[in-house]
Formats: structure tokens, C-alpha cells, sequence
């Protein structure tokens, strides 16, 4: 093998793709995964960590049409935060379709970036090309790629942001001031937070075990966490549900996950029903595909709710690193 190519996370974010690039290419992967079929990848597989609500996962997908493939390595460690240190740390390499390896980059952006341009894709496709009022419940890493997301699709009067710890919600608010021409603040409550609001995103992970007895079986141990309720949601809204991407998670309570006027669209229905804590512990059932409604439109009932699960997906991180591997190529060929 020739000397690797390695892109630490500075040359990630020197060569990444402008926004509008990286929609468009997402975009276009989405509508290949699901309507023409064309893109190879398994569902992902997951460790979890014993004893703890660490997972160690390993993603892997063929593009043929971009003649990539390639896996993501990433481990979702909560408890990270408390030691100061990155929740989400990862590395992705890149072959060609003869098998050789191409390069290797870090994830971190790659994974911030390309989770919240799909629900901004999602925003685009199901919610009121209107909307003025954004709810965004967490304030991490993928709080902040959302803010920015969305805030370039929609034009926005008002952000708001609810965290667990007020003191981070006011901390991103200030660092992100001025990202945009609305008004950005911290709300008291979910309730508060999403009242009126036409989008709402949901971008929180659990870093404590809350047990609930009822819900574990003998020898089971189960993380919980339920931020959003139907109540908290107008009729017409869309919500963007972000974390809760294992079986024993939850953001979305059963009242909301069940309401009959509910429309639920994931980026992979083979992987929402094993991986969806919200799917699976309410029983809800899934309607559409991302790259469905991204090529066929679906008609809007101002009175429904949509819901987008995203649960992240290996193509959207290979193509990602190939417009990387790309610019870094045409800058090597002009240098
Ligand atoms: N769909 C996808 O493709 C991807 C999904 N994710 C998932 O999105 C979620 C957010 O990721 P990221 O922003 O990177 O993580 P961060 O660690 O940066 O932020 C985590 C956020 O979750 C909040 N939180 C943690 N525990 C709880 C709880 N028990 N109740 C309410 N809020 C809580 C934290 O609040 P506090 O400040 O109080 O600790 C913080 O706001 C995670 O679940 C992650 O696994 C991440 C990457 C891709
Ligand atoms: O798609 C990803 O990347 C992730 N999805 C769920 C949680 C960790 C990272």
C-alpha cells in the first residue's frame, strides 16, 4: 500500500464542500439510496459498551455512480462531555471500486454537517416553506449544525433553544449572535420553546441511565429519555428528530410517535424499525422515505405534523468525504 493519506480535522474543514454543494450532492444521494436503488449499505452495526450508554459504530456503503465506497467509524461516548472532550469522534476512509484505499479523514464536522443539511432537506421537503419560528431542544454539536442549516433555507424571525443545561443554551445562543437576521434566544421550557413553532428539532442524547422499571425486562438495562409530547407541537409543524438512534432511546413521546395526524418519514425505513427507539417502544408505524419525498413531493394538510427520523446514513458520509478527496485532487493537480 502507497504512504495514506490522512486529512486531520482542520484539512476536513479547509477543503469542505460550500453548503449549497453539499445539499445538492445529499440531495441527489438520498433520491439514488431510495428510489433508484443504486447505493449498497447494510444497516449499520453497534457495540454498546458494557454498562454504559457508549456505542462503537461501524458504517459502511457503496456509491457506484460517484465509484466510491467506504465505512465511518464512530463512537458515541455521552459521558465525554463531563471530561471536555468531543461525544462523537470518528474516522472515515475511502476506497475506489478496485479496492484501493484512497484516503482517510476525520468525521467530526463530516458528521455535524451532513446530519443537519438532511433534515434541512427534510424542513424543505414537508414543512411550510414559510416557516418563521424554529425550536431547537439541545444545545450540542448538532444544535449548532442545525441553527446554521436551516437558518440558509428558511428565513426565520425566531430561533429558540431549550436545553437540559440552561447555562449551554445561553452559551450557544451568544457564540452563534451572529449567524442570521432573527431574533436567537434560550426558552424555560420544551412547551415554551416550541409553542407556535413551525419547525421543531430535536438533537439531544441522553448522557445518564434514567431506569424505568416498567419498561426493562429481567437482565435489560434501558436509557430513557422523552423530551417531546403532542401537546408541545402545533398542528402543521415539522419536527426533526435527531438523536434517540438505538431501541432504548426516546426523544418523542408515544402520544406524538401515535397521533393520527402524524406523518413519519425516515432516511432508511429498514433501519428506523431496528434502530428507533421512538419507532419501536411506541410501535408507530413509518409512511415514507427521505429520498421518496424528495422526488416526489408529498401534498401538504396544513393540519398534519411531519416528523423526520434521521438517523444518519453511511452514503451521506462517503459522498461527503468524496467532494473532500475531490478538492483536495483539483487543488494537488493545479499546485
Ligand atoms: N441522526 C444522525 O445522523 C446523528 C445523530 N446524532 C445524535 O444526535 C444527538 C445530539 O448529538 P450532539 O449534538 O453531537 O451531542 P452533544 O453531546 O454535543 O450534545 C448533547 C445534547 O443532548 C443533551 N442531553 C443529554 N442528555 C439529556 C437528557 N437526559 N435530557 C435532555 N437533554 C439531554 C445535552 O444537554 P446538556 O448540555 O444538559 O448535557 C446536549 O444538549 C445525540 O443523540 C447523537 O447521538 C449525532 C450525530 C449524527
Ligand atoms: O450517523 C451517525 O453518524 C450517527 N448516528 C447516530 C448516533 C451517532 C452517529
Amino acid at each position: 500500500m502507497s504512504k495514506l493519506l490522512h486529512f486531520c480535522a482542520e484539512e476536513v474543514t479547509r477543503l469542505f464542500p460550500p453548503f449549497l454543494v453539499h445539499l445538492e450532492a445529499l440531495k441527489e444521494t438520498m433520491i439514488e439510496y431510495s428510489v433508484k436503488e443504486s447505493i449498497v449499505q447494510p444497516v449499520r452495526q453497534q457495540l454498546t459498551v458494557p454498562n454504559t450508554a457508549d456505542r462503537f459504530i461501524s458504517m459502511p456503503a457503496c456509491v457506484p455512480s460517484r465509484g466510491v465506497m467506504g465505512i465511518k467509524v464512530i463512537c458515541a461516548v455521552p459521558s465525554n462531555k463531563e471530561k471536555c472532550l468531543p461525544t462523537h469522534l470518528g474516522c472515515i476512509q475511502l476506497y475506489g471500486l478496485t479496492g484501493e484505499l484512497l484516503c482517510q479523514m476525520d468525521a467530526e464536522e463530516i458528521t455535524a454537517k451532513r446530519t443537519a443539511i438532511c433534515s434541512a432537506l427534510a424542513s424543505k421537503a414537508l414543512a411550510n416553506p414559510d416557516s418563521k419560528i424554529l425550536a431547537v431542544i439541545g444545545a450540542g454539536v448538532q444544535a449548532e449544525s442545525h441553527i446554521q442549516a436551516l437558518s440558509q433555507l428558511f428565513n426565520f424571525s425566531e430561533i429558540r433553544v431549550w436545553n437540559r443545561t440552561k447555562s449551554r443554551a445561553e452559551k450557544l445562543v451568544r457564540e452563534l449572535h451572529d449567524v442570521g437576521n432573527f431574533n436567537l434566544c434560550v426558552s424555560d421550557t420544551v412547551g415554551s420553546a416550541c409553542s407556535d413553532a413551525d419547525i421543531v428539532c430535536t438533537v439531544t442524547s441522553s448522557s445518564e441511565p434514567v431506569l424505568f422499571k416498567d419498561h426493562v425486562k429481567p437482565g435489560q438495562l434501558s436509557y430513557r429519555v422523552t423530551v417531546l409530547f403532542k401537546d408541545h407541537v402545533k398542528p402543521g409543524a415539522h419536527v426533526n428528530v435527531v438523536g434517540a438512534s438505538s431501541p432504548t432511546t426516546r426523544e418523542v413521546g408515544d402520544d406524538l410517535m401515535l397521533s393520527d395526524n402524524l406523518v413519519i418519514v425516515a432516511d432508511c425505513l429498514n433501519a428506523i424499525k431496528l434502530e428507533s427507539g421512538d419507532v419501536i417502544q411506541s410501535g408507530a408505524a413509518p409512511h415514507h422515505e427521505l429520498g421518496h419525498v424528495l422526488h416526489f413531493p408529498l401534498s401538504r394538510d396544513p393540519d398534519q405534523i411531519t416528523l423526520f427520523k434521521n438517523l444518519g446514513l453511511a452514503c451521506q458520509d462517503v459522498v461527503t468525504a468524496h467532494l473532500i478527496y475531490k478538492q483536495y485532487l483539483s487543488e494537488s493537480t493545479r499546485s
